[in-house]
């Protein structure tokens, strides 16, 4: 397996959390693990720091937890509202709590910032040793590296098999290498709208939204100064990066031909927004790592290729897609079911791949469906 822990955790915080910052109203907790941390590509960490949150309590047995996997531009704050530390209110807020889907009275929920995010975990604008930000010189991660970080913070909240490990779209990367990885480790699988390799679609459009940014010269070759940083570039991303998650179909039916009475098109002024709204809260940096892991991901390396890979998996799963997603279309999702013997649960939607956050009430369904089975 690639990517070695060369020392366990540096801390090893009570069962049910980890330390916290100084803000009190936070509900983040972090992990800090000294390293090195070596990495799949021959990068070198010299520790990482992890943010994570919980609900729920764990068993003293250490078997109701579930790992939720956030996607690109999400973080840990999977329920709850906007705060320190997550500047958008929980991304799947509706199936966490109790009586929810992920019944916090019967389930310990996890999720964790990934590794080369910018809501808490290390990643290009954390600080390096030397004080500055890392930038430029953050080394390549690949999803097996992802892994096995989440697999340091299990170590240490007691977590020896989760009962499920839940993502979807680059969160259904995770949850699927955990469960070839690492399968002794992994009870239950939901994988939702995402792919067991990249696909030249995706890595063309992801590698477009990097061009993008780096062609804003506040880019500065990754080594942007303090202060807002290649925003321009980082909203030109979103926008080609958000029509890909919406549907062409419902695109028109919603905004058509519509000029706004401030000139432009509707639809230029929705992705305006999202451009906006994603410019202020996300590290360009982050954003090209990640996107590049995705780029890289293919469960099947070094393992004699995907479907030997798959072979490996032991866990309960749940295969889901949408039927409008054209950036992670359904054969993706059919190869990953047919490989594991399961059916493919399709969610009709006209959400495009958003639908997997969109369609919480059907995922929730899917996603008892594993938990009570
Ligand atoms: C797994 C993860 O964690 S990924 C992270 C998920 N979160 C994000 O990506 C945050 C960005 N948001 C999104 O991508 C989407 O809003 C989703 C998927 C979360 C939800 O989708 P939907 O509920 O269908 O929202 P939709 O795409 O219609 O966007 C609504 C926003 O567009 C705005 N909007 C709609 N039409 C227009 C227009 N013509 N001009 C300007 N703004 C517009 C709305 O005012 C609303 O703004 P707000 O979000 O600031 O309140
Ligand atoms: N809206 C999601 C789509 C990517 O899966 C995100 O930004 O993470």
């Amino acid at each position: 397996m690639s990517g070695v822990w060369d020392a366990p955790a540096s801390r090893t915080p009570p069962r049910t959390g980890g330390w916290r910052d100084g803000d009190p109203a936070g509900d983040r907790l972090f992990l800090d693990l000294d390293g090195p941390v070596r990495l799949e590509r021959g990068g070198v960490l010299p520790g990482v720091r992890v943010a994570y949150e919980t609900w729920g309590t764990l068993t003293p047995d250490g078997g109701n937890a579930v790992l939720v996997e956030h996607a690109l531009t999400g973080d840990s704050h999977v329920t709850g509202p906007a705060g320190p530390g997550h500047p958008t209110p929980g991304w799947w807020a509706s199936l966490v709590g109790p009586g929810a889907a992920l019944d916090t009275d019967r389930f310990f929920v996890v999720c964790a910032n990934v590794l080369g995010g910018c809501q808490g975990t290390t990643g290009p604008s954390s600080t390096a040793p030397d004080g500055r930000p890392w930038g430029s010189r953050f080394p390549e991660v690949t999803v097996a590296d992802q892994v096995l970080v989440e697999a340091a913070l299990a170590d240490t909240l007691g977590v020896r098999r989760w009962a499920a490990v839940v993502g979807g779209s680059m969160g259904g990367m995770r949850a699927l290498e955990w469960a070839v990885a690492l399968p002794d480790r992994v009870a239950g699988l939901f994988f939702l709208a995402s792919g067991a390799a990249a696909t030249a679609d995706q890595i063309g459009t992801q590698t477009t939204q990097q061009a993008a940014i780096r062609a804003d010269p506040a880019w500065a070759g990754g080594d942007h100064l303090p202060g807002p940083g290649p925003v321009a570039g980082l909203g030109v991303a979103r926008r080609i990066a958000h029509l890909t998650y919406r549907s062409a179909f419902e695109l028109e039916e919603r905004f058509g031909q519509v000029v706004q009475d401030d000139g432009r098109f509707a639809v230029a002024s929705y992705l305006d927004h999202h451009a906006d709204k994603l410019a202020r809260r996300f590290d360009a940096g982050s954003y090209v790592l990640l996107t590049e892991a995705m780029n890289s991901w293919d469960v099947g390396r070094g393992r004699g290729g995907v479907e030997a890979a798959l072979a490996r998996v032991t866990a309960r799963a749940v295969v889901a897609g949408v039927d409008s997603d054209r950036l992670y279309p359904l054969a993706l999702q059919q190869r990953v079911a047919d490989a594991l013997g399961v059916p493919l649960h399709v969610l009709s939607s006209p959400y495009g791949h958003d639908g997997f956050l969109v369609e919480a009430g059907a995922v929730g369904t899917l996603l008892r469906e594993l938990l009570d089975s």
